[in-house]
């Protein structure tokens, strides 16, 4: 959670205001905390700085407590007010909430109290200061950083949105969900995400497909040893400032996801063998092919680690739902792969898009890419050669139309041979993806994988 800083005491008596800064920067260590012991200039002390919160006294000489109240809270709204005095009377203290005060305390009241009320004002204004931030920057139109987006490209309105989005959510310090279907470019924003917010700083991959519990643990936080050479630093100790991308969370044992929901939560993490906690710096980018949503309810996700995750989501479309892209996209990986080959880049038929338009790139823009490095490879220098993309559009026909008709052999196989061929099938189809398989055929990740081990 993001805490707001400034804080700006206020009495007219100096010892007092020395003991309180003091004890609150105890209790608070992060608030930067100023004095002041003339009422008349808190509201030019209020313009001239930010401040989250003001602690105020009552009973002052020149303006009152009350006065400054009613002040602070029409001409900075958005700053909260603690009312602290040596006024016991109920009456003061109503009369005071009801214009505006966050809370009141009596001198002689516990201080942890008042340390408590004092932190959780800030977090509050943290807090609307971060969605006014995301909201403004996600109504504007323009880009701070276009640059950051140089690799993605698209002239699709919704991805535009999405842009727009990550540079408002680029400094917040909770983590990002990305979720899309293998290869819809969910790499491709958490590596903008990066160049947003530390470009300068390392950004670390951590592919979670088949990683156990005690590896990805290892991992991350990394291991201390008393044998010699056995001690690993982790991720989140290299990536420093930087950005840690959890490829496919779906895949993460359910044993590390409550641990990781708490270092997300407590940015804090203990690396294996150690008691000690070290400060987590980096931000966690996370991507999933799979709605987790669904996970969470087949109690294949955790619901503490869904929830921490759901703050800053971002949906990518598929590639057969973003039509307008397919001719930049076609001229990037042609002029791509033509440098790859060495070739000059042949020109593309306008037919093609056209051509390709109803046609459901099930593996989105890794196949578009690689059947365009097809196509190149069998060019000459007249025209782009089109024949993978018509042998993918034709093979696409055939499939759809041996699914929708079902054509058995005279014999029909039992139903665990069909069980056996659809996985079989599903697990080519996919190269071997456990997560992408499970969503072909309609099943969770792990019932794939119960299956999978019962059939070794
Ligand atoms: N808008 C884009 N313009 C150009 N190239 C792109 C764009 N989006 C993605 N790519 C390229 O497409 C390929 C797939 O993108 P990426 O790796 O980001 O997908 P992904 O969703 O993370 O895939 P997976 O789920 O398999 O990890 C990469 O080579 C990437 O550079």
């Amino acid at each position: 959670m993001l805490l707001a800083r400034n804080i700006l005491l206020v009495d007219d008596e100096a010892p007092w205001l020395r003991t309180l800064s003091v004890t609150l920067q105890r209790l608070v260590p992060e608030a930067v905390i100023d004095t002041c012991v003339d009422s008349r200039q808190v509201m030019s002390r209020l313009n001239n700085t930010d401040y989250a919160l003001v602690l105020l006294d009552l009973t002052m000489p020149f303006d009152s407590g009350e006065t400054l109240l009613e002040s602070i809270r029409q001409a900075h709204p958005n700053t909260r007010v603690i009312i602290v005095t040596g006024v016991n009377e109920v009456d003061t203290a109503v009369r005071c909430i009801k214009h505006g005060a966050y809370d009141y305390f009596i001198k002689t009241d516990d201080v942890a109290d008042l340390g408590h009320s004092v932190r959780r004002a800030l977090e509050v204004v943290g807090l609307e200061r971060n969605y006014t931030r995301i909201k403004d920057r996600f109504l504007t139109k323009t880009l701070n950083q276009p640059d950051a987006f140089s690799h993605i490209l698209t002239c699709e309105p919704a991805l535009l949105d999405q842009f727009r989005y990550l540079e408002a959510i680029a400094f917040s310090p909770e983590p990002i969900l990305i979720q899309g279907e293998s290869g819809t470019g969910k790499k491709a924003f958490a590596k903008s995400c990066h160049l947003l917010s530390a470009p300068e700083q390392p950004f670390i991959t951590i592919n979670l497909a088949g990683m156990s519990a005690q590896q990805f643990d290892r991992q991350l936080y990394g291991q201390l040893s008393q044998l010699p050479g056995e001690s690993v630093a982790g991720a989140i100790h290299h990536a420093q400032h930087g950005v840690i991308y959890l490829k496919d969370i779906a895949q993460l044992p359910l044993d590390s996801q409550a641990k990781l929901a708490e270092v997300m939560e407590q940015k804090i993490y203990h690396p294996i063998g150690s008691q000690q906690g070290y400060g987590v710096n980096c931000r966690f980018v996370v991507s999933t092919q799979v709605d987790l949503i669904a996970l969470n309810q087949q109690g294949d996700i955790r619901s503490d680690l869904l929830y921490r995750l759901r703050g800053h989501k971002l949906t990518l479309p598929p590639l057969r739902q973003r039509k307008l892209d397919l001719t930049i996209l076609i001229n990037h990986f042609v002029q791509q792969a033509a440098q790859e080959l060495q070739l000059n880049p042949p020109p593309v038929p306008s037919s093609l898009v056209v051509q390709l338009q109803h046609y459901g790139f099930p593996g989105n823009l890794y196949e578009l890419q690689s059947m365009v490095i097809d196509a190149v490879s069998r060019s000459d220098a007249v025209q782009l050669n089109c024949a993978p993309f018509m042998q993918a559009i034709n093979d696409s026909k055939v499939a759809s139309e041996v699914t929708q008709t079902f054509v058995f052999p005279a014999q029909l196989p039992t139903l665990a041979d069909m069980n056996q061929a659809l996985i079989d099938e599903a697990m080519n189809r996919t190269g071997q993806n456990q997560t992408a398989a499970a969503q072909m055929l309609g099943i969770s990740q792990s019932a794939l994988s119960r299956r999978l081990t019962k059939d070794k």
